[in-house]
Parts: C-alpha cells; structure tokens; sequence
C-alpha cells in the first residue's frame, strides 16, 4: 500500500478522533476539495488540506494541514496519521516543519496553491469522489499586521479546543500563538475581523493580532473564501479565568472584584465594537429574526433533552417577553463569552480571546450585529457553570475516572450540600458584581434590561444543552439547572 493509499484508509477514522471533528460517534464521509503546498524544509512535503465531510446532514468542510516525511522522527508518534513504505505521514500541526510552514505562511505574506506534479504529498484529494474542479481555484493568501517574526520552537496547545492552535518561541519578543480553523467556513471569520477591528480601534482587552491566512476553494459554481489560520500575540503564564474561577470555587475565595472588573472591560469591548464595526437597528425584522432563532434553539434542546418538551409553553413566555422588551441598536459581540475566553493579565487587566462567537451556529447568524446582552448573558451563565460543575464533580466524587472532563489542573472537588450553597452564593455575588461593573461602566445598570437578559440566559442555557448533550453529556446536568432556574424566574 502507497502512503496515499494508507492515508485515504486512515484519515476517516483519524479524523473521528480529534476533538475538532464534529460529528461525534460516527466516522467522516470524506470528498476531498483540494491542497495547498506549503514551503517545508528538504525533504519534507507539507500541505494544508481541505476535505469535506458529505455524511453530515450539512457537508462540513475541515482543513487538515499535513507533512509527509520519509522515515519516522522520535517523539512524534502521537501525530502519524498514516505510515506507508517510505514514508510517514503526520498532522501538520503537531510536526514542527507544518507549523513553522504554517506560520510563515501568514508572515511572509505568501500566496498558495495546489501542490503540483508528481512529487505532490500524498493527497487525499485523489481519493474516490466526485471529479475534482481545475485546482487553481483552491488557494491562499498570508497577511501580515506589524514587523515579521521569526519562530524557533513550536508546541500545540494542549486541552479542550474546537480548533487547533500552535504556540511559537520567536527570535524576539513575545511568543506567538497561531489559530488553525480546523471546521473552515466561507466568509470572513469574526475571530480575525473582530480582533482585528478591536486591535485597530486602539482596544488593548484583545492579544494583538500579527496577520492571518485565507484561503479560497470552489463552492459549486461559485468561489468560496474563508480564513484558514489566524496569528495573534501569545500572553504566556496566565490561566484563562475558568480555571481561576474554579480554583477560587475550591478555596472559597471570592471573585467579586474580578468580576467586576471583567464587567468594566466587556462595557469597555462593546464600546469600541459599537464605534468600529457596523450596527443596526433593532427593527421589527430583526427582533422576529432573532426570535425565530430562539425559537429553532428550543427545537434543538427539545430533540437533545427531550424532557425539555413539557416545558415548551414557560420558554415561549420567556422568550417573547424578551423579543417584546426594549432593545438598544445591534452591534458586533464576542458571541460566545465565558469565562474560558478571558484571561486576566498581570498588569494589563481582562484580556478577551475567541471571538468565532458559537461553534454550532452558522456563520451569517455569527457576523451579524447582535445584542450586547448576549455576551452579559453568556458571562452569566459562566459564573452559574462555575458552581454548577462544582455539584457535578460532587455527583462524581465516588468515581475518579468520570471526573476527567474537568479541566486538568483542577484537583477533586469533592463537595457536600453546605459546599454546593456555598458555591452558589458565590456565583451570585461574582454575577452581580459582573453587572454592576458593566453598569458603572455605562451609565446604565444592566439589569434595567431584565426580560431581554432573562430570554438570552435561556436562550444560552438551551444552547448548552444542545453542546453538552453532544460533546460531555456527564455535563448536561449544569445547563438543565439553568434552564429550570431560569423558568422558575
Ligand atoms: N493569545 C493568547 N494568549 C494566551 N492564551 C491563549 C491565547 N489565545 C488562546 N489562548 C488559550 O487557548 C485557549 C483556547 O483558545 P480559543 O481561541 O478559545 O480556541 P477555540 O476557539 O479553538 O476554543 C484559551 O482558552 C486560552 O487558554
Ligand atoms: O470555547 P469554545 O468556543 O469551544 O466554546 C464551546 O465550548 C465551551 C466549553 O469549553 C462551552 O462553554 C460552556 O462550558 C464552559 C466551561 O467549560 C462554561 O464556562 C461556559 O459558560 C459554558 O457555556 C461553550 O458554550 C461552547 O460554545
């Protein structure tokens, strides 16, 4: 078997195993859509792939960057994808010649295209399927924001993540942190215009982007282009706010102060986002279309945690109350805040990451101006998750293994009914001291908007469900929580 016989045998079945891979439990449908040849060092082809998975009920399109070497290297057997005679082919974000291609790339601002004639990397994109369209429509184009880097080391970044991101050592200065959209969209990302747009408008809540790569790739008749990677500064040393929050959980220790400065600092984001990014109106058409995707997320939870169906008439209440509300003007958000996306950092205050807004919402809904609420709301819900998972761990206390799903540098928490109240007040206080910062912040109290805040937790706490219920059903207890707190009132 060639190495490309054995990486189109393997690659399904690889792919079902990454945390990126969307459609859990069953293996990808794969029809490739073309490569694009990376410059790697001799020896060693690297590409970054795109294939699309045509067995999810909607195609999902992933980017897979891959190097194909002629022998083995110690130490990367937890990246082989495949092995053939000769040659060995690993994920190219986890062997140094694909990272290092990956990121110059963006900062030598290069344009890609297929790889090309017979000395081509094993491609997936000769896999059966559908012909092929010409492969000069798939390509690609690095761009730089500030002074070039240049990387002398690189290691992934380990834990729970929907893409994949690579830290980078540099010459000089701060390290740098490369993102790799591993589910690829067509459109603009709003990690890259969103930070883009902040870093540009002189907001320093955001790591400064240092340039990005998009690609493009034919879409039926028509050409799609979507970014593929995104460069920004990596602040290195700091815990994202998750695990300080459930570390300060353990301890008992109060997170007031923090919350509300992280209040100040979303109050802060918005402001800026407001000024540099187009808003809208909040017309009659959009507040049906926003209430029309509150009501398809109730669906969804409703199939996940059918036990949700009984309380279909309580979502309605809540839900139009808040579509009937006052609303302010729509703007750009974060789209999916939690306290896993912020990082407070010694010195320079709340840091915000991930603006991709939600993973299971399509892309349009994701760059249209929104509701600052829906990140207030987000932020909320992140405190009760907090407490939340802390009565989980408590459920799990007995067994170790299930205890897994938390974040690795949390030890057990092993809590009693005294404990689990004492989480919860602790929640309450860091949510209002949250809102009170966002208010003093603005002149206007959050809570002023209590219907609107009221639908958009629950609207959050349904699409948690629906996540959970896909990705650590051990956790669908916390957003089932939420939702009956939220319908009680
Ligand atoms: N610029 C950065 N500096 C420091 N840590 C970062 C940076 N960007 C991301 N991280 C870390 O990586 C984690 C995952 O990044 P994120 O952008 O949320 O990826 P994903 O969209 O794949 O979930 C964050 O929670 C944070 O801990
Ligand atoms: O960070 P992502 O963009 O991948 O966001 C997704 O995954 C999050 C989990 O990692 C999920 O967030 C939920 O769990 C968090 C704790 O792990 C908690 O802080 C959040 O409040 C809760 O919503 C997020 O919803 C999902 O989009």
């Amino acid at each position: 078997m060639t190495a490309s016989e054995a990486l189109r045998a393997a690659l399904p079945a690889w792919m079902a195993r990454q945390r990126w891979y969307t459609g859990k439990g069953r293996e990808p449908r794969l029809e490739p859509v073309g490569g694009l040849a990376l410059p790697g060092p001799d020896g060693v082809d690297v590409a970054t792939w795109l294939v699309r998975d045509v067995g999810a009920a909607d195609p999902v399109l992933y980017q897979v960057p891959l190097t194909v070497r002629p022998a083995a290297v110690p130490g990367l057997e937890h990246a082989v994808v495949a092995e053939g005679p000769g040659q060995v082919v690993y994920d190219g974000c986890h062997d140094p010649a694909g990272a290092a291609a990956l990121l110059a790339a963006v900062v030598d601002e290069a344009r890609l295209g297929p790889p090309g004639g017979d000395e081509a990397p094993a491609d997936p994109a000769d896999a059966a399927g559908p012909a092929r369209p010409g492969g000069a429509v798939v390509g690609a184009r690095g761009h730089r924001i500030g002074a070039p880097v240049s990387a002398t080391g690189s290691r992934v970044l380990r834990g729970e993540q929907s893409n994949t991101s690579i830290i980078f050592d540099v010459a000089a200065g701060a390290p740098v942190i490369l993102k790799v959209f591993r589910v690829v969209q067509a459109g603009r990302n709003p990690d890259v215009e969103v930070q883009e747009a902040l870093a540009s408008g002189g907001s320093t809540r955001v790591p400064r982007p240092l340039g990005d790569l998009l690609g493009w790739w034919p879409a039926g008749a028509q050409r799609a282009e979507g970014h593929l990677a995104f460069a920004q500064e990596f602040l290195p040393g700091v815990e994202d706010a998750w695990r300080v929050a459930l570390r300060a959980l353990e301890t008992g220790t109060d997170f007031a102060g923090r919350a509300r400065a992280l209040g100040e600092a979303t109050a802060e984001v918005h402001a800026v986002l407001a000024r540099t990014l187009p808003t809208a109106e909040a017309d009659a058409a959009a507040r049906e279309a926003v209430l029309s995707g509150w009501r398809q997320r109730f669906a969804a939870a409703r199939d996940a945690v059918p036990e949700l169906a009984a309380r279909a008439d309580d979502v309605e209440a809540v839900l139009r109350a808040g579509a009937a509300a006052p609303w302010p003007p729509l703007q750009r958000i974060h789209g999916d805040y939690h306290l896993g996306q912020v990082l407070d950092v010694p010195g320079r205050g709340w840091v915000l990451l991930d603006f991709e807004g939600e993973p299971l919402r399509p892309l349009a809904e994701r760059t249209a101006p929104d509701l600052p609420q829906r990140d207030i709301a987000g932020m909320l819900r992140s405190f009760d998750y907090a407490a939340g998972s802390a009565t989980v761990a408590a459920g799990e206390s007995g067994h170790g293994d299930r205890a897994a799903n938390r974040p690795a540098s949390t030890g057990p928490v092993a809590v009693q009914a005294a404990e689990l109240d004492a989480h919860h007040a602790w929640a309450r206080r860091a949510r209002e001291a949250f809102l009170d910062g966002y208010g003093a912040a603005t002149g206007r109290d959050p809570r002023a908007d209590a219907a609107l805040l009221r639908a958009l937790e629950l609207d959050k706490a349904l699409y948690e469900a629906v996540y959970e219920a896909r990705n650590r059903p051990d956790w669908l207890p916390i957003p089932r929580a939420g939702v009956a707190r939220l319908l009680a009132g």
